[in-house]
């Protein structure tokens, strides 16, 4: 009989940009956003406090500008602007469906969304609002992983939970090579050390160095975010 009582009570959930492309090839799609969406207003059912980071990959990825000449900082900064046009949209989606969000900048852009101050977004979580982190980190030359590990901590989330498009972390990547195999669970030294490209090395560093475990999951695979806050086995967990 499944759990009726979440494993956890605050959750950092580390939402794949390019996910919101659904089959598209670029932006977002709206049934995707609104699929995703409703497994986030299941798991807010249950009493979980919901903090989201949502990538920019679907729309611009710095490292796109810099292989084509672009200054990189200047590209890092479009695509943090990027996650801002993604939050924007998952905002909506969620106020859509009920949920009240608060989308939370680290890039000044006060006309368009809040900035990121630490006790209010504390506070949002405290009163069941959905807080949705846009702009990464603020700064350039780091992805939205490590925005998600960096947030995860300073909230006191119990878990990063990254939800993409594969359905854990492989030996390899999936998707360019068919023999990888799946853990079930591996140390965030083990990830590091066999270079996993599924997320970046300084995010598994400052998770591993708060011991705040991340786990890898399908946001492609129905209810598999509820399975995974109710504490059963999906994807991989990788811990301290
Ligand atoms: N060892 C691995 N195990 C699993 N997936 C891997 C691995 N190495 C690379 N990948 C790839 O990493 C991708 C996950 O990255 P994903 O696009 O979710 O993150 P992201 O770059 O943070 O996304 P976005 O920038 O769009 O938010 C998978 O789709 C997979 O193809
Ligand atoms: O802290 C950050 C976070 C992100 N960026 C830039 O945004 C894009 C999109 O983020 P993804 O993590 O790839 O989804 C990223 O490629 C960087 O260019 C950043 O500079 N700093």
């Amino acid at each position: 009989m499944p759990n009726a009582i979440p494993a956890h009570k605050r959750i950092l959930l580390k939402l794949s940009g390019e996910a919101l492309m659904g089959d598209d090839q670029f932006g977002i799609n709206r049934a995707t956003i609104e699929r995703m969406v409703a497994e986030i207003v299941e798991v807010t059912k249950v009493g979980v406090q919901v903090a989201v980071v949502i990538g920019g990959g679907n729309i611009f990825r710095g490292v796109a500008g810099g292989s084509v000449g672009m200054d990189r900082a200047t590209a890092d900064y479009m695509g943090m602007l990027a996650t801002v046009m993604n939050a924007l949209a998952l905002a909506d989606a969620m106020d859509k469906q009920g949920l009240t969000a608060r989308v939370m900048s680290a890039i000044g852009i006060e006309q368009v969304v809040e900035p990121y101050v630490r006790p209010k977004a504390l506070q949002y979580l405290e009163e069941g609002k959905v807080v949705v982190f846009a702009a990464g980190t603020g700064n350039p030359f780091f992805t939205t992983d490590t925005a998600a590990a960096l947030r995860g901590a300073e909230i006191g989330a119990e878990v990063v939970l990254k939800a993409t498009k594969v359905d854990g972390v492989y030996t390899a990547d999936p998707v360019k090579d068919p023999s990888a195999t799946r853990y079930d669970k591996l140390t965030f030294d083990e990830a590091i050390s066999r270079n996993l490209g599924i997320m970046d090395a300084t995010a598994f560093a400052l998770c591993r160095d708060q011991k705040l475990p991340i786990r890898v999951f399908s946001i492609v695979k129905p209810g598999a975010l509820k399975r995974v806050v109710m504490g059963e086995n999906e994807g991989t967990l990788v811990y301290a």
